[in-house]
């Protein structure tokens, strides 16, 4: 260039412009060396683009000819994209195989050197991309300029990523959070509507007597979670169970299977007719609570107290001291023994067990004797042989029990539990 001062440059530094104008990664302006590399190569690139277009760049005369038939070896390792590694690795070691076997001379130690000239041809003629492409850029003249857009590129998606998982994750623990919520709620308000509601029903006893509204958790408390071991009686309607309140009273629970919400009214009633009748011989009714829970369902609970006096009287051979006094004569003294029997006799734990209405006109009605009143506390669950006795004594119009009821006889007359299926397993419970 010294001798033409006024020649034009036939090199186009444009192509490095073009290449910088994306703002690449440049070396540090302290690094001198890596500066003058820099530099170098950019001028190698553009020495190739030179050759690309002009078809001359100066190579050393002797070794032309065997450089041209050695380039053609390369071809294939560097006519391709040399963006990547694994490409480019395969293009450098080729050149320089090619060097090292060719190009052995001293370096001149000017820009166009021999050890310069396979990148620069292979960039020009072997590459089908040219010196231009980013990738052989990076390649064969160490220029980076895609480096800091991808690594750019590179934390985009990765920050992207992070936020896209991050939304993601907080979208699913509200999620979570709402269901939980909303199920929550929903078991709340479940039970307190229904309590409320019929709480209302009830406003008037409660204004006239002293029922107590209980909770469900004082009951099943109270009861051991209504355990099989607390159950002193069975009904049509469900399981009685006996359990201790704290403030040290015992109370018969008689809980109703199979109820719903929409009974309630029915009960309400129910309950404010017995709650209204008080009378010394008549069991109390301590409260009520309805509740409907949401793993156990709708809940109607009776809760009174505790007793067994005609049963404790008639067991004394009192049987005349459960008639109360002052009661209008309703018969001989055997006839009253009788009605207090039958009555206790309707009163028994199990369902099974208790007389019939017609069992019960027939006893009141002829000379039948009434059997004999049951030990306590009655097992819940019969055995086997309890059940085989009481089949056996079926055939002649007996009713045997576990509990002890004994001569039960009536033509044509078999108790309920004759016409029950005999079960396979060892015990049964009798619900
Ligand atoms: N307060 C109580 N004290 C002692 N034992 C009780 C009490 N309440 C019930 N029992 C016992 O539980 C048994 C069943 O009582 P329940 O009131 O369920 O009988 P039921 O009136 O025949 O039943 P249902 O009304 O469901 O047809 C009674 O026969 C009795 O042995």
């Amino acid at each position: 260039q010294s001798q033409n001062s006024t020649a034009t440059c036939p090199l186009d530094f444009n192509v490095l412009r073009n290449l910088t104008s994306g703002g690449s990664k440049r070396p540090p302006t302290s690094d001198i060396t890596q500066q003058c590399q820099y530099i170098l190569q950019g001028l190698r690139l553009v020495q190739s683009h030179y050759l690309q277009l002009s078809n001359s760049f100066l190579p050393p005369l002797d070794s032309a000819e065997s450089c041209w038939s050695t380039y053609q070896d390369v071809a294939s390792n560097c006519n391709q994209s040399l963006e990547n590694n694994s490409p480019c690795a395969a293009c450098t070691t080729s050149l320089s195989t090619l060097q090292a076997r060719y190009l052995t001379g001293t370096s001149i130690g000017n820009v166009s050197d021999c050890q310069a000239y396979p990148s620069i041809y292979a960039a020009a003629f072997t590459n089908r991309y040219g010196p231009t492409d980013k990738g052989t850029a990076k390649c064969l003249f160490l220029l980076d300029f895609t480096s800091k857009k991808s690594s750019k590129r590179r934390s985009i998606v990765l920050i992207l990523g992070v936020l896209l998982g991050g939304g993601v994750g907080l979208l699913v623990l509200i999620g979570l959070f709402w269901i939980f919520h909303k199920r929550k709620k929903r078991a709340d308000k479940f039970g307190r509507v229904l309590e409320t509601e019929l709480g209302s029903g009830l406003e008037s006893i409660s204004q006239s007597t002293s029922l107590v509204k209980y909770t469900f958790d004082e009951i099943r408390k109270a009861t051991r979670n209504f355990s099989r071991d607390n159950i002193i009686g069975r009904g049509g309607y469900g399981n009685v169970y006996k359990g201790e309140l704290p403030d040290g009273s015992l109370v018969a629970f008689k809980r109703f299977k199979n109820c719903s919400a929409a009974g309630d009214s029915t009960f309400t009633h129910e309950v404010e007719v017995i709650a209204s009748v008080r009378h010394v011989n008549l069991v109390a009714l301590r409260g009520y609570c309805t509740a409907t829970s949401p793993f156990e369902g709708h809940q109607r609970i009776i809760p009174s107290i505790v007793t067994d006096w005609a049963w404790s009287l008639v067991r004394d051979g009192r049987t005349l001291d459960v008639i109360e006094d002052g009661m209008p004569e309703l018969g001989s003294q055997e006839i009253l023994e009788k009605y207090v029997l039958v009555a206790v006799l309707c009163s028994h734990p199990q369902l099974y067990a208790r007389p019939t209405m017609d069992q019960v006109v027939k006893m009141l009605e002829t000379d039948l004797s009434i059997p004999s009143i049951p030990e306590r506390p009655i097992p819940l669950v019969a055995e086997m042989g309890d059940i085989e006795r009481s089949l056996s004594n079926c055939a002649s119009g007996q009713l045997s029990s576990p509990t002890g009821y004994q001569h039960f006889t009536f033509e044509n007359d078999r108790p309920s539990i004759c016409k029950e299926e005999r079960s396979s397993s060892d015990s049964i419970a009798i619900e």
